[in-house]
């Protein structure tokens, strides 16, 4: 779908893209990466919007610089910033859109109500979008990228400034278009438990540099970690302390605690369980734990730049 080779692109003193390379394929991507990380860059490159300042990238074989305007025929768009007209109803900005992109105007129409029917805007597509909620306009924003039956979606935060419950509604428009639809999509986010949900592919920027591409499972199979939970006073605490005296690397997440089991030594399991004896608690929980690409992100810190830079992606 996407071939991105050496591609760099600065806003004068600001380097957003830093020599990327990257292949991008079917399914769902999802590129993650804190703010600034070149996310919109990138998806503004691809769509042969921006010009790179150097290197080259491919879209569906079209090389961006030279054939924008195929790329675009063939690619759909759900930019960050709102772009909606105030004063149109969504039916007739979709039914625009797909005009310009080739479309007669019947067709266009059946398409508009199609489009506008599958991301859930139902009679409000008749009302001017100036007095849309975010949801409602992210969805027209949904709309209008799947006006033109893409074979491939862009979608940049598409769930911004939405409350959990239309994020939730958002999200799973997204996984429909790329599992029902058979359509391909790169969707991106601050949000990494968002995508963990959605993506076959997770694509990792930092800084404007690849940090990590691969298969999602692939980032969450190798847990190598166990989540104990325990109950009694200080129980948590103390049950660390514990076990850091026991030399087995352990931390805090949330109401457990994820416990190293990489180590050598007596099996990690034993040692909590005595552990829990000794110290009087109540052993409620002890399971391989299931990685989340938040702390997949966090264990990656890239080159000279201390591990606690994650904390600056804000969490699902
Ligand atoms: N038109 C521009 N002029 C100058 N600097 C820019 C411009 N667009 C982006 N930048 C800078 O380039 C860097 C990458 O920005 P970009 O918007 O691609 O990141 P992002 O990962 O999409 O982040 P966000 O989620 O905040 O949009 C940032 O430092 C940003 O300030």
């Amino acid at each position: 779908m996407v071939r991105v080779e050496g591609l760099t692109k600065d806003y004068g003193p600001v380097l957003a893209l830093d020599s990327l390379t990257l292949d991008i394929g079917e399914g769902t991507t999802g590129l993650v990466g804190a703010n600034g990380a070149g996310k919109s860059t990138l998806l503004k490159i691809l769509l042969g919007l921006v010009p790179a300042t150097s290197g080259r990238a491919e879209v569906l074989g079209h090389d961006v610089e030279e054939e924008g305007p195929q790329v675009r025929a063939t690619v759909g768009y759900l930019p960050e910033h709102d772009c909606l007209p105030p004063d149109v109803s969504a039916s007739d900005f979709v039914v625009h859109l797909a005009m310009m992109s080739g479309l007669p105007r019947l067709a266009a129409r059946e398409r508009a109500a199609e489009v506008l029917r599958h991301v859930g805007l139902a009679e409000e597509r008749y009302r001017p979008m100036g007095g849309y909620s975010t949801g409602m306009k992210q969805k027209a924003k949904l709309a209008q990228a799947l006006a033109h039956d893409p074979r491939l979606v862009l979608l940049d935060e598409p769930t911004n400034g939405l409350d959990p419950a239309a994020r939730d509604e958002m999200l799973g428009l997204v996984r429909r278009i790329g599992h029902d639809f058979g359509i391909a999509v790169i969707v991106t986010s601050h949000l990494l438990g968002e995508l963990e949900r959605v993506s076959d592919h997770v694509v990792v920027l930092d800084a404007g540099r690849l940090l990590r591409a691969s298969r999602t499972d692939e980032f969450l199979d190798a847990t190598g970690t166990l989540l104990v939970e325990v109950l009694g006073e200080d129980a948590q605490g103390r049950m660390a302390t514990a076990l850091a005296t026991a030399g087995i690397g352990v931390r805090e997440r949330g109401s457990a605690l994820s416990v190293d089991l990489t180590g050598s030594g007596p099996d990690v399991r034993d040692v909590v369980r005595d552990a829990a004896s000794d110290l009087g608690l109540g052993l409620v929980r002890m399971q391989a734990d299931h990685r989340h690409l938040e702390d997949v992100f966090a264990e990656q810190p890239s080159d000279g730049r201390p591990a606690d830079h994650a904390e600056e992606v804000p969490r699902d």
